[in-house]
């Protein structure tokens, strides 16, 4: 099931067209600013439309600004230089994921999370501009952020991918919240694989997720099985303070105590 979010009822869209990238609004850039307390945005901002690429899943392509994707690339590597590190991990079957990933608010691993990093220190603290940007993200994404009785994102894995890696075709499934998952991306294009609920195979639509790029899925998405079977090396954006790789950062909410 593809369509433009602009076609779903449930989507009001307001204000003139050209203040809009992607269907976050300027507010939203603007709260995300005022939350960090920057001095100005210089980058037009100006996206491609939102496109739903299945029931509850919806890519904003160009939603973080040249401006904001710097600013993430330069606390990704801060948070990755924290105490976690940047893990490979092992999974049950012996294999060692590709993917370098640090956690941030709860530790994960597969497949569970747990609140001290395998050593006992403390996880890092999960960053209050992830949650601004994860509620910002299901409000462009739906039109409505999430609601008072969900818990709120609290935990946020940060993924590096260089030029071999990949994930295989997976869901998110170790939170006890029903609450949309908000996924951000720097550096490199990949492509991301979005699946169904029921099977790791088809059918599934292949995404390009460019830097900059905003997907979210939740509601009748949320279980479903993705994936990132190939980055395009070499397509990052100049200006954002990285030459290569990709990062992707997952916002979810735990549910956990
Ligand atoms: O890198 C991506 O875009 C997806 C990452 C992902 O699915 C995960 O961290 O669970
Ligand atoms: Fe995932």
């Amino acid at each position: 099931m593809r369509g433009r979010l602009r076609d779903d009822p449930r989507t009001r869209r307001t204000g003139a067209p050209g203040a809009h990238r992607g269907g976050a609004s300027a507010v939203d850039e603007v709260r995300y600013l005022r939350a960090e307390a920057w001095s100005a945005m210089s980058e037009p901002l100006f996206g491609a439309e939102p496109v739903t690429v299945a029931p509850g899943a919806v890519h904003l392509p160009g939603w973080l600004s040249v401006g904001a994707q710097r600013d993430l690339v330069r606390r990704c590597r801060a948070w990755s230089r924290g105490a976690g590190g940047m893990v490979r991990h092992r999974m049950p079957r012996g294999g060692v994921m590709s993917v370098r990933m640090t956690a941030l608010g709860w530790f994960w691993e597969p497949y569970r999370y747990s609140r001290t990093l395998p050593d006992g220190a403390p996880v890092p603290p999960f960053p209050p501009i992830l949650g601004e940007l994860a509620r910002a993200g299901v409000e462009a994404a739906f039109g409505a952020p999430p609601g008072p009785a969900d818990p709120p994102h609290d935990v946020a894995l940060v993924n590096f991918y260089d030029a071999d890696a990949r994930m295989g075709m997976h869901q998110d499934r170790d939170e006890q919240a029903d609450v949309p998952v908000v996924s951000l991306s720097l550096g490199d294009t990949c492509v991301f694989r979005f699946g169904n609920t029921r099977t790791r195979t088809r059918p599934y639509t292949d995404v390009e997720l460019a830097s900059g790029d905003l997907f979210v899925f939740g509601g009748p998405a949320r279980m479903a099985y993705h994936g990132v079977p190939r980055t395009r090396p070499g397509t990052a954006p100049a200006g954002i303070g990285m030459e290569r790789g990709r990062l992707n950062i997952t916002v979810r909410a735990s549910g956990l105590e």
